[in-house]
Formats: C-alpha cells, structure tokens, sequence
C-alpha cells in the first residue's frame, strides 16, 4: 500500500487551491488548524515558495503538458516542480505528488500524468529553473506600476519580491538584542536572515521585541517625540505601530473595526507589557480630540507580496476603487479627530500612488488649511522623497540589505 503523502505537502497543494481557485490570502485559512507547529510551518513554506516561483513552474511544465490539466493537478505539478528546482529529494516528492493526486476524487485518474511529468521535471527542470526570468507581476499590478515607477524599478521590485524577505524586529526603547546576532539597520529595526520559529527566539518572552518590517517602522517615527501625547491609531490591529507608540511614552487609543484582530494587539501589548486603551469599532463613528493621529489606512498592501506572494493571484484588484474611497474618508475623517495644531500621519502598505501620494494631493485640495510638514531625519534617504512632501519606500530599495516593503507616508497638519 503506497505511504500517505506528507501532511504538510497535502496542506500545501490545498493552500494553492485556497489562493488560485478561490481567490482566498494565505493568512486567512483554517486549512493548517489541525496541522501540528512543524508541519504548519512546513506547508506554509512549500505554498509560498510555489506562489513565488510559480511563473518558473509553468514555464517548465508547459512542453510536458500537451493540455492544460485541471487547477489542482496542475497546484500539484508545481509544489512538485518548485520542490525539486529547490533541490527536493526527487523521490520522495514525486511519489508524494502521486499519492496527493491518487487521494482525489477528480484528481485520481491524472496520478500516471503528475508521476511522468515530474519524473522529467525531476531530471531537466533544477538546471533550467536558475536560466528563467524572474516572475513577473500579473497584468492588474504590473501595468499600472510600471507606468508609476517605470519598467526597470518594476523589474527590480519582482526580483526582491522572488527573493522574499528577511526578518524584522522592532526593539523596545532599552532592550539590547545582541543575543540575536542581527543586523541593526540605519532607520533602528533589527534584521535577521533565517530566523526560524520566532517564539524561540531570545528576547521574545520578554517582549524585548515585536516582528515589523523595517520601512513599516517609520511612520510613527514622523511625529518625533509622542511622550505624554494623545495619539489615535486609527486602524491599529494587529498592532505593531500602537506597540511603537506605547513604547515611546504617548497615551495611546488603539482602534480597529475588527475584534479579532484587535485581540492580536491586546496579545501584542501583553507579551511587550505596554499599554494602550482598545476600542473596537468602526474608525468613522469615532469621536475625540487627539494631539496626533496615525492612520495607516486599510490598502491593497501591495508593498507586502515579497512577504506575500499569494497577493497578486488571490485577486485582480477588484477592491482598489473601494479602498481609494475608504481611504479618502477616513483621511477627513482623522482630521476631524485633532486637536487645533495636531499631526496626522497618513500611511499605507501600497505601491500604488493612488493610494498614497494621490490621496494627500487631493486632500490639501479638499482641506485648504491643510499642511504637509517637512521631514527630517539622518535615516531619510533623498531618493525615498516625494513631490508632495511625503515619503516613498519602495521594495526595491535597500537591495543590497535585503530590500524593505513598500510604504507611503506623510506628516500633515491642519491650520
Ligand atoms: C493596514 S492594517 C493596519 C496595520 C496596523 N496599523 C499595524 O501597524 O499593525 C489596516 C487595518 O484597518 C482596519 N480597518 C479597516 N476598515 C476600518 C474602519 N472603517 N475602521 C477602523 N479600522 C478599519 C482593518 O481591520 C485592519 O486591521
């Protein structure tokens, strides 16, 4: 009788499926639930490594396919493909990929296919894979960032984002986190490469630390010293830039339309022994008056797919005009909530300026009396600069350290 495939090789091909067939993230499953820590571990690498490299993939499977097969056959021939060009043990993940597709109902009579064309993956495809271009973002995305950043600084961002990211923490004013062995970064973020499970890392317990991304990082750094300030993060969860802000001494009000994600900033806040007041609700019935508001707006997150790669395939963009709206409202709305003289921060994790630069453009077209403050501090890069007076990180940049997300933010006042 054939060995049942790998719990984490089955989860994988089912992660695929999540993301190609139903357009769901990969953050957002149920699947790996009964999976034990390894294994989740496990079936979440093999799925990102094949949405990453997923073009190399069909690339080479093409000339062994004389049509197209059924999606999950096809999720099956690329975690296959994608394994063995990483240098997968060629036996043990064919005969996997067998058993995963034999397992199937629709998938059973297609087991003879996945095992002669991996056979051949398995024997041309590990010297090919490095000679195939670095994969492309899909049309929707591609297009419109190439006409924002131009085709070259797109072709620099797909090779970051084939490459994914490194780790980063941020760390809690006084902590010393040499035991990590990481590379302080110019902006203060901690980076590690190959960090593996980062709840057995030193310092985590001791909520030394919280996992950020480096340029994820600064907007809170625009508004300077926040010691004893009033300030609303206004989409908070799950809570890195509330964890910064509690450090740093302001009195924070944390709010999130989402209670779930709110708990994670209450787990947040716990583990690091910060404090902040959590509101869960809806950022457009809030009312108050705040000496500094940050609104690091819900976006297409864009500037996340090298942690992310399941992003650009798990939708077209469909939601962007919405969110453009969304942002637009809440942008009015966070002004509303300052104090005479107060700072807002206007953020998100988008490459598209239409959900960055664009939005503060139209506001200081909508709000006269509205100001963007000039930025200055030793990490800002002059490249990173935009027209408008705000700041553009893109993951292009810092290649050489191993690249950053991509961000937008601006400090604004009114009056
Ligand atoms: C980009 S994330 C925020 C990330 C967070 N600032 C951090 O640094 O960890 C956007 C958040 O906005 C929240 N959100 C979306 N619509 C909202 C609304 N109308 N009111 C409040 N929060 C909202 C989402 O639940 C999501 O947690």
């Amino acid at each position: 009788m054939p060995a049942a495939p790998s719990p984490a090789r089955l989860a994988a091909v089912d992660l695929l499926d999540q993301v190609l067939e139903q357009g769901g993230p990969l953050s957002e499953t149920d699947r790996l639930d009964r999976l034990d820590p390894a294994d989740r571990a496990a079936a979440q690498r093999l799925a990102v490594m094949t949405l990453r490299g997923m073009e190399r993939a069909d690339r080479l499977l093409k000339p062994h396919l004389r049509k197209a097969p059924p999606l999950r056959v096809m999720n099956i021939l690329r975690l296959g493909t994608a394994e063995l060009c990483a240098g997968g043990a060629a036996h043990g993940v064919v005969s996997d990929c067998v058993e995963i597709a034999a397992q199937g109902k629709w998938t059973a009579s297609a087991k003879g296919l996945v095992n002669a064309v991996l056979r051949k993956v398995a024997a041309d495809g590990p010297a090919a894979w490095g000679k195939q271009r670095f994969p492309r973002l899909p049309r929707w995305l591609r297009d419109p960032l190439v006409e924002a950043w131009g085709p070259q600084a797109v072709a620099n961002m797909e090779r970051v984002h084939f490459e994914g990211a490194p780790l980063d923490l941020t760390p809690k004013p006084g902590a010393d986190l040499s035991a990590l062995g990481g590379e302080l970064l110019p902006t203060g973020s901690v980076r590690l490469r190959d960090a593996g499970q980062i709840s057995a890392l030193p310092g985590y317990a001791e909520g030394d630390w919280w996992v950020q991304d480096a340029a994820a990082a600064l907007p809170v750094k625009l508004l300077g010293d926040v010691t004893g300030l009033s300030v609303l993060d206004l989409c908070a969860a799950p809570g890195g830039k509330t964890l910064q802000l509690a450090a740093a001494g302001a009195q924070v009000t944390a709010l999130d339309l989402s209670q779930a994600r709110l708990e994670r900033v209450s787990e947040n806040l716990a583990r690091t022994r910060l404090s902040a007041t959590l509101v869960a609700g809806d950022a457009m019935e809030h009312e108050g008056q705040y000496d500094a508001v940050l609104l690091d707006a819900p976006c297409s997150a864009t500037g996340t797919i090298r942690r992310h790669p399941d992003l650009p395939h798990a939708h077209q963009g469909e939601r962007i005009t919405e969110l453009i709206g969304l942002q637009e409202a809440l942008f009015d709305k966070a002004l509303s909530l300052l104090k005479p003289g107060g700072k807002l921060v206007y953020a998100t994790c988008s490459l598209i300026p239409d959900e960055g630069e664009c939005q503060v453009d139209e506001a200081l077209a909508r709000h006269p009396d509205l100001r963007v403050l000039p930025l200055d501090a030793p990490w800002i890069e002059d490249k990173w600069r935009s027209d408008e007076g705000g700041l553009r990180l893109r993951p292009d940049f810092w290649a050489e350290k191993g690249g950053m997300d991509g961000f937008y933010m601006a400090l604004l006042s009114k009056g």
